[in-house]
């Protein structure tokens, strides 16, 4: 049987359920602990995570005052619907940055990072569950470096900062999540009303290097190449010398 679509008549606050873990190994294990019990969509935040991860299996460090913070909700979407939350989710973000720091600083790197002058500040980690053509769950991560710079972070494109370091206005990680919070239900609201096409607009508004020579790195290769969009997948879009190129993940750097 179908799992009810849990944000089709969500709204903030109210139907948004959350969790505040003192310790946890990481929310993102939290929430699929949580997953097969969840009757609304729940953030799930801890203070401190002794296992956090990052995108392409790489260690998240967390030290304290920063935000680590999941949502987990049933979407009741295609795999591919699912992972176009990740522009919902750096929507979101950039808009509760914006509340503490001057959004002229703030910029959107593909796939899912924020930057705040020139730094990575923010990064978005989608994890989903299921067999079948539709999602069981769907979980979207969020760590925000709000008070601290994580030290010891390697083979990173962009080196880590802070909203404190970057000037901006001191705010801890639950009076964060409040606004983020909200800001995510409002996108998800737009996505409802007017599909992904106006989700996709807010974000390259946002862009960083939009227009510009970028390099993406696949794994495989190097992609050089004029950032021209993101297509109706969220794939990054580079004009190259060979053509358009439509890219599904990578590692981006200018
Ligand atoms: O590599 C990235 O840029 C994504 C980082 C995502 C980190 C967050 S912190 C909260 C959540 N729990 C985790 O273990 N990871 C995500």
């Amino acid at each position: 049987m179908a799992l009810p679509d849990q944000t089709d008549h969500a709204q903030w606050p109210q139907d948004y359920a959350r969790v505040v873990l003192a310790r946890t190994d990481s929310t993102m294990a939290e929430a699929a602990r949580r997953a097969s019990d969840l009757v609304q969509p729940t953030w799930i935040m801890a203070e401190t995570q002794t296992a956090a991860r990052g995108r392409r299996g790489r260690p998240w460090v967390v030290p304290p005052g920063n935000l680590n913070a999941t949502l987990i909700f049933k979407p009741d979407v295609p795999p591919a619907e699912a992972a176009k939350r990740s522009f919902l989710a750096a929507n979101a973000l950039f808009q509760a940055l914006s509340v503490y720091v001057p959004a002229e600083k703030l910029a959107l790197k593909w796939p899912n990072d924020v930057l705040l002058s020139g730094g990575k500040v923010a990064g978005i980690l989608l994890e989903s569950s299921g067999q079948g053509p539709r999602v069981d769950w769907l979980s979207i991560g969020i760590g925000v470096n709000l008070m601290h710079v994580p030290e010891g972070v390697t083979g990173a494109s962009f080196a880590p900062t802070s909203l404190k370091a970057a000037g901006g206005w001191d705010v801890t990680p639950e009076d964060f999540l409040n606004v983020l919070a909200a800001a995510y239900a409002q996108q998800e609201m737009q996505l409802a009303a007017h599909g992904f096409a106006n989700v996709r607009d807010a974000w390259l508004s946002k862009a960083a290097r939009l227009g510009e020579l970028i390099t993406a790195r696949t794994g495989r290769d190097d992609i050089t190449g004029i950032f021209e969009s993101i297509d109706d997948d969220g794939n990054l879009v580079l004009r190259t010398t060979t053509g358009m190129r439509a890219i599904a993940a990578a590692d981006v750097f200018f």
